[in-house]
Order: C-alpha cells, then structure tokens, then sequence
C-alpha cells in the first residue's frame, strides 16, 4: 500500500481482524511498508526494535499485543506473561502501560473464551479515541496559535518542533502536529523548524516527511541551530510532544528537548507541550522518577540514510533517549481540554 502523502491511520486490524498492521519506521521516508503483527512477541519486537515508536503508538501496539495474546490462550497465567513481555519493550512512555492497564481491565472479568473479543474491541476503543483526543489538541491548539500569530500577522508563525509527535508517533494527527496541520488547513500561514533529533533522526526522517505529505511549509535544522534562531527572533513558539508527564509537571520527551527548553527560557519563547491524558502519569512524583532509556551506542556510532548506514566514528558512544524538562520552563500544557499551565 502506497501513503497518499496526508496523514492516516498508522496502526490498523489486519482484514481478518486478528491482528494488526503497522508502518515500518525503520524505512521512513525512503520505503513505505506495511507490516502485519500476529502475536504478542510480534507486537513486542515492533515496540523494542522501534519498528513502531511514540508514546500513543506503543500503547495502541501493545493493546493489541495482548489482545492477539489473549487469542492464543485467555488464561489468566498467559494474560499476566505477555502483560510482562510487553511492559519490559520500552520503558520510558507512560502509554504503554496505560494501554496494557486498559485490556487487563477490559478481559480479566471475563470468561476466558470472551477474552480475545473484549480486549480487541478495547484496543480498537483506544485507537478511536487517541484520534479524538489529538483532534481535540489540535483545535486548542489552533485557537493558540492564532492567538500567537496576531501578534506579527505581517509574517508566517515559526515554531519550532522536537523528534516527531505527529501522526506517525500516534494513531492519527499527532500530538505536537495536529495544530499545525489544522492551522495550515484553516489558512493560518505556518512554518515549521524541524530539529534532525539525532540519533535516531526522527525529526528530518518522520516529521520532514508527515509535513511534506501535508503540504506544510519547513525546515530541517540541527539540533544545535535551535538557541541561535530564537536568539534571531525566527522562533515564536516551540511545541514537543512528551512520553510522559510527570505528577509535578515535569515533562520526560526525546533527548535534547531540555536543552530546547533552556533556550526558549532564556530568549521569552514560549514552549508548550502537547499531550493527551493517556500521558500523565500520576503516580511518578517527578522527572527525575521516570526511567530513561539507555539505547545502544550503535545508534550514535553510525547514521542511516538514504543506501544505508555509515559509520560516523570508532568511538564508543552513550546513548541516553530521552530527557527531563522541568515543569517551570513549560510554559503550557495543551491537552484535550484546553491550554492548561499546569497538569
Ligand atoms: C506523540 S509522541 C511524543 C513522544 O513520544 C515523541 O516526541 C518521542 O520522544 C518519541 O520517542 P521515540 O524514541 O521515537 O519513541
């Protein structure tokens, strides 16, 4: 199946409905493929090897992990092995055990031949309503940014943009994205700064490649050019999407995304964060709670690209993913329910 370049569902039953398909990550931009999951070790490597990624998206993967799991065997010992498989995949987004709470919630009442049925039916309840929730992001967000933008309507809205929070790291829209997208649909004139997001590239491989399937207006840049265009004034917000928000406000998201908030701090540039309530976490006290993920150096040592990977050093190489932004340099939270300055 060939994307037709605008955002769609990135996660779907399979036609018999036992399974799921999944887009492949790991080819973005340069091949789009399809890929059928039909197991619970299915769903769990997609999640690990990061065929499939962002926070939404692991939860949805993962309901349906245990949904196909339940499929082979309802029974309560089954149910709590590959809720374990799957929790263990990623640690560090919040919605992957939202997600497993949910189909644990849904089945475990019931007989164990109802068991399969129920907890499909709730993956695709969460899918259907992760759509709902960054739709209504994305109208709050809109409000704001054109709230934002009268501000200099003599020139396009600049934001810049960390990883990739759009409809790729969700079910559909994004979170980060859905704004931009109803804003550039509404006419708001729009322009993006896309921070490459090394090491793993997903801002110039994902989010460069959802805009321009948009039509949206951007920018790569490296994540060291950041601090200097705000400096400049060619920044008039920054949006990230998160993996997890902490009780205290504090926001765990993709490795450089505090350095981003540092410099939006120091040069008056508002930075939000966007997020769904399926990516608060309530129960960690604060970022430094959250477990960060520690990837392999691989990813550092050597870049893929277009004909593949090329070593960028022999060095060894520390590979921490993700980072803590404090809640005090968040300027707003903007969640289904509104622009909020806390959560
Ligand atoms: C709406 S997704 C928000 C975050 O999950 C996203 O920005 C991010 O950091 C994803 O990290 P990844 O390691 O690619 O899964």
């Amino acid at each position: 199946m060939i994307l037709e370049g605008i955002h769609q569902r990135s996660i779907k039953r399979t036609a018999d409905g036992a399974g799921a398909c999944i887009l492949d990550q790991r080819e973005l931009p340069w091949a789009v493929t399809w890929v059928e999951l039909r197991s619970a070790r299915d769903a769990e490597i997609a999640i690990r090897e990061m065929w499939t990624r962002g926070a939404p998206l692991i939860g949805a993967t993962a309901a349906y992990g245990l949904a196909m799991a339940l499929a082979e065997d309802g029974s309560d010992s089954a149910l709590a092995a590959s809720y374990a498989l799957l929790l263990e995949a990623r640690p560090t987004a919040v919605n992957l055990k939202w997600a497993l709470d949910k189909i644990v919630e849904a089945a475990r009442p019931l007989p164990v031949s109802d068991r399969a049925a129920a907890a499909f039916a709730r993956a695709d309840a969460i899918c259907d309503e992760d759509v709902a929730l960054n739709q209504a992001i994305g109208q709050h967000g809109l409000a704001m940014l054109r709230t934002l933008h009268a501000q200099h309507p003599e020139r396009p809205l600049n934001i810049l943009t960390h990883c990739n929070a759009g409809w790729l790291a969700t079910v559909d829209y994004g979170t980060a994205t859905a704004p931009i997208y109803l804003a550039h649909d509404a006419g708001l004139p729009v322009h993006v700064w896309v921070d490459e997001t090394r090491p793993r590239n997903q801002g110039a491989l994902l989010t460069a490649f959802e805009l321009a399937g948009h039509g949206v207006p951007h920018t790569v840049i490296t994540d060291n050019a950041g601090g200097h265009l705000m400096m400049r004034g060619q920044v008039d917000a920054v949006i990230v999407g998160t993996d997890r928000v902490a009780a205290n406000g504090d926001v765990c998201n993709k490795i450089g995304t505090y350095l981003k908030a540092l410099a939006a701090k120091d040069n008056a540039v508002p930075f939000y964060v966007a997020l769904p309530y399926t990516t608060f976490d309530p129960d960690t006290a604060t970022g430094a709670d959250v477990p960060i993920e520690e990837r392999p150096g691989e990813e550092v040592t050597w870049v893929a690209g277009e004909g593949g990977r090329i070593r960028v050093t022999a060095s060894d190489a520390a590979n921490p993913a993700f980072d803590v932004t404090p809640a005090r340099l968040v300027t707003g939270y903007l969640t289904e329910r509104g622009l909020v300055d806390r959560v």
